[in-house]
């Protein structure tokens, strides 16, 4: 969904390819909009309207996902009721242009061929994100970090060491079942996904993440982050040179394993909008994510020695993240 800052109204324009938002005109009466609004409804989470913006003579209504509103496109030309309707875009206003400069996102995860790299949109329901995102609201003891706030569950995460040795609240049994829906199909490989640990962030507008690996000897093969409440792009790494950007819809879940989980590093930058294929992207108020892990027990033996904390070094490497000298969570510094 795109939100724009409150004083400052987002301005739309005519998209030349498929976007989220479609605007139907001409539009009369808001009885008309209703009307409208009903007879291209889509049954599913996926097709339902996430908001609605009504002009003088248009009304435009946003969509989860581009596949949504280009069905909704489908059925109201198929209607034939007089009514057009055109893809929308946000345009760009002053201040926001160098967006365009970004490193551009994509939306599907194939396209940034990283091996590992997986997308699943709409992996939960409406209903399911609203619980969930109650559950980390009301459960769990806070920890603030410079900007963004953070629960743990299962086995509390040390941002010092970066493992999770320290028992603390059971995870929510909510988030466990959710999981259980991940199957071998949708991530391309056979072992079971177990998790014992559990990462809440919560991201306000404007905040992101430093670049880092996740911590190869204290958690497993499988990474999993759970995008709810508000979008995010996600940007991989392996040099300045070499770096990826992958839009993580609402209610998306962001499988990496293999080389995305091992050799790339990830992050989100610290912005308010995004470049996603071309369009410009006003993130949400906040975003929050389950980051579902499993701890290591043996050493991890990955085919990544240079990015691996558990081989040769890893001692020096252990005893250099307890001092706290490392670039991974620099939002840390100083806490
Ligand atoms: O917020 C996210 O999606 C990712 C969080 C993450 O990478 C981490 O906690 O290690
Ligand atoms: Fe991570």
């Amino acid at each position: 969904m795109v939100n724009g800052d409150s004083a400052n109204v987002p301005r739309y324009r005519r998209s030349r390819g498929p976007t989220t938002r479609l605007r139907v005109s001409p539009i009369e009466s808001g009885d008309r909009a209703r009307e409208v609004l009903e007879r291209i409804s889509i049954r599913g989470d996926d097709g339902r309207v996430e908001s609605v913006c009504d002009r003088t003579r248009s009304v435009t209504l946003a969509f989860a996902s581009v596949d949504a509103s280009s069905r909704a496109m489908g059925r109201l030309e198929a209607l034939d009721c007089g009514l057009r309707c055109s893809w929308t875009e946000r345009a760009v206003a002053a201040g926001e242009r160098d967006v365009a400069e970004r490193t551009m996102a994509r939306r599907r995860a194939e396209d940034l061929a990283i091996p590992g790299l997986t997308l699943i949109e709409n992996f939960v329901s409406v209903d399911e994100e609203r619980a969930l995102v109650t559950l980390a609201r009301e459960s769990g003891e806070e920890t603030r970090l410079a900007r963004r706030r953070v629960k743990h569950f299962g086995y509390a995460f040390d941002y010092g060491t970066r493992d999770a040795n320290e028992r603390c609240e059971a995870i929510p049994s909510l988030a466990l079942e959710i999981l259980k829906r991940l199957r071998s199909d949708m991530i391309g490989y056979q072992s079971a996904i177990r998790c014992d640990q559990v990462t809440v962030n919560e991201y306000p507008r404007g905040t992101g993440l430093a670049p880092h690996v996740d911590t190869h000897s204290a958690f497993g093969e499988t990474i999993l982050s759970l995008t709810l409440e508000g979008c995010a792009v996600m940007e991989f790494r392996t040099s300045a040179e070499e770096n990826r950007a992958l839009f993580l819809p609402r209610r998306s879940m962001l499988v990496l394993s293999a080389d995305a989980r091992y050799r790339w590093q990830h992050y989100i930058p610290h912005r308010k909008f995004d470049n996603v294929e071309g369009e410009t992207i006003a993130r949400d108020d906040v975003r929050l994510s389950y980051t579902f892990r499993e701890r290591r027990s043996g050493p991890c033996m990955c085919a990544f020695p240079m990015q691996c904390d558990s081989r040769d070094g890893a001692e020096s490497k252990c005893s250099k993240r307890r001092a706290g000298k490392t670039q991974e969570f620099p939002e840390l510094v100083g806490e």
